[in-house]
């Protein structure tokens, strides 16, 4: 028979055969000795017995001494039949001894490996500064991670919630922090909304630093309480933000559980704090990523100074090919903790705050260094969970940036401004196709349609429909029209960009061959009493793309285009929706008059 225990035990273990001293068992067994006889050791128990006999010594005194001195005694050494175990079959201390031990993965199996002796130690110690390195072996060791079971450490332990009523569920103090200027802050608390967890166990803290309203009071009678500190309340300082705001679920009995979330945090999964809560652990993040990079809310190690530094699983991790739950120095941006945690083993510690570090990273280094254990952080991978966005260049000059954002944050301008039908048309073909060479799909949302017309009010300075035109090439204009063309609010690479991704497709499937580049790009405006209609023209276009900015019927009446040659109208057309003509020869055409409202579209000539 074996045991493990401590070394201060030895004494009371009586039934045992054979003794393997160890001292704290958190997830790997671990022993606190720097030579392999110190404290880590294993034995019959009547040599144990024979070697400790003669310790008189009190808990705190130095047991490694006491061992050490035993060894170097050649009779005792010879007595007690002692051997060390220098080739790490046994006992791996990990310090100063990093570069020796790599993961060995094999049917089903995950091992340390010493590569200096080709052994596989069955204990690791983290002794020393090595207990990062120590949570990212106990990662896979033993068998908590392994190449074909996947994750098994994930399913241990888990909090169910399935049976408890709304009113029952942990109460969750959000914290949400807005601290740089942000695209898409409305969508962001429009998504909060569709987290599926009951408002009235959630807490909202809001800190908003930068934007002066983010659209969201109307909502905030939904949730159980709602509190938000304005720039002009607060130092600027985020560590008094984020330290408020963890004050707050620290302070409040009630409260179980502190969320972390940023602005720039696209939360995607409507589950995502559910299965956060489910995997019951001290900290969790769910892993987000930037669309497209490496870039993600967790390390998976630390450089010597604390920085971040590459992990050999973070780029597997990232991109999914490990799932599972991984134990990592640091996480940012949206993470969960039990306000157990704050309460107790977090209480005494300010934690955004530090000399040296930014809030983020202070919080990570005071959890990793609370109490004499630490707290483990985990991020979670066995989900998607979202991205973030990226906020460095976001510029606010305009009333609707976000149109801005095309480049920096695609995805989230595509589904900001970008019709929820227009993936769905292009797949199955549903390009309607009104007159002779006229197609007809939506494209734009409401939103960007609004964005738009609201953007050229704004800016206010509409053409005055005269023949001479500065703007273009030549100075003069056939037909003019009142207008403001994209390059005067800096939109034209944006709307050059928006052309290519979302016109270009639909353009070389009708006339193959032609690539979208536009000329001139502009938004017309049609009112009865400043110009209601176009008459019959040509466009200087090989074709024209129009797209309907408001809605007949509801923002103005009349209106449409005609086709002369066809005798073929388009006279109710669909906001958000744009036409695709052959500017000249054939599709001589003219804009049918509006009699009452305002009428706006988007006209691009492309002339490749
Ligand atoms: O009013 C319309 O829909 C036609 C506009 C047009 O033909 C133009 O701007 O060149
Ligand atoms: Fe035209």
């Amino acid at each position: 028979m074996c045991t493990l225990g401590p070394v201060a035990q030895h004494k009371k273990v009586e039934k045992c055969s054979t003794f393997v001293a160890v001292c704290c068992c958190r997830k790997l067994i671990t022993c606190r000795c720097r030579s392999a006889l110190s404290v880590c050791f294993m034995g019959y128990l009547p040599n144990i017995r024979e070697m400790v006999a003669n310790w008189t010594g009190a808990d705190s005194d130095s047991d490694q001494l006491f061992f050490t001195k035993v060894y170097v005694d050649p009779a005792r050494r010879k007595a007690l039949n002692i051997t060390l175990d220098t080739k790490c079959r046994l006992f791996q201390n990990l310090h100063g001894a990093l570069d020796e031990v790599v993961l060995k993965f094999e049917d089903g199996q995950v091992r340390a490996r010493n590569v200096q002796y080709d052994t596989l130690p069955v204990i690791l110690h983290g002794n020393g500064p090595t207990k990062l390195q120590m949570n990212y072996l106990g990662n896979y060791v033993p068998n908590s991670w392994t190449f074909e079971s996947g994750c098994t450490a994930c399913l241990e332990n888990l909090r169910s919630l399935s049976s408890l009523k709304e009113s029952e569920y942990p109460l969750v103090v959000i914290g949400i922090f807005i601290q740089q200027p942000t695209p898409f802050v409305s969508v962001f608390f429009e998504r909060l909304l569709k987290l599926q967890y009951p408002k009235n166990r959630l807490k909202l803290f809001i800190s908003n630093q930068v934007t002066p309203d983010v659209h969201f009071s109307k909502n905030s009678i939904l949730y159980l309480d709602v509190k938000s500190i304005r720039p002009d309340e607060e130092m600027g300082l985020t560590s008094t933000s984020a330290l408020s705001c963890s004050d707050m679920c620290r302070k409040d009995k009630e409260c179980d559980y502190f969320f972390n979330l940023d602005i720039e945090v696209v939360l995607k999964n409507e589950n995502t704090l559910k299965i956060l809560i489910k995997q019951n652990l001290p900290i969790v993040a769910p892993m987000i990523t930037r669309a497209g990079r490496l870039w993600s809310n967790f390390w998976g190690a630390l450089s010597e100074d604390g920085y971040y530094a590459r992990s050999e699983d973070y780029v597997d991790i990232v991109q999914g090919r490990r799932v599972g739950l991984w134990n990592v120095p640091y996480v940012s941006s949206v993470y969960l903790v039990k306000a157990s945690l704050l309460q107790a083993e977090l209480k005494d510690y300010q934690l955004f705050t530090s000399e040296s570090l930014d809030p983020d990273m202070a919080f990570c280094h005071n959890v990793r260094n609370s109490d004499s254990r630490g707290v483990f952080m985990y991020v979670n991978n066995l989900h998607t969970f979202g991205r973030i966005l990226s906020t460095e260049k976001y510029k606010t000059e305009h009333l609707h940036n976000d149109l801005w954002q095309i480049f920096e944050n695609p995805l989230d301008w595509q589904e900001r401004y970008i019709h929820e039908n227009y993936t769905r048309m292009i797949k199955d073909k549903l390009i309607e196709n009104p007159c002779p060479d006229v197609y007809w799909f939506p494209v734009f949302t409401d939103v960007a349609c609004n964005h738009l017309v609201e953007e050229m009010e704004h800016f206010g300075k509409w053409s005055g429909g005269g023949n001479m035109d500065t703007r273009i090439q030549g100075g003069y204009e056939n037909v003019p029209t009142i207008d403001i063309h994209m390059n005067q609010v800096n939109f034209d690479k944006e709307w050059q960009k928006f052309l290519l991704e979302f016109v270009a497709p639909i353009t070389e499937k009708m006339f193959p061959g032609y690539y979208t580049k536009f000329d001139l790009a502009f938004v017309v405006r049609y009112k009865p009493d400043e110009q209601p209609f176009l008459r019959p023209h040509h466009d200087a276009s090989t074709f024209t793309i129009n797209i309907a900015l408001n809605q007949v019927g509801t923002d103005y009446q009349g209106g449409g285009c005609r086709f002369l040659r066809y005798d073929c109208s388009v006279q109710a057309p669909r906001k958000g929706w744009a036409l695709m003509h052959p500017g000249r020869l054939t599709h001589y055409h003219e804009g049918l008059p509006t009699t009452a409202g305002v009428r706006y579209i988007a006209v691009s000539f492309v002339d490749p």
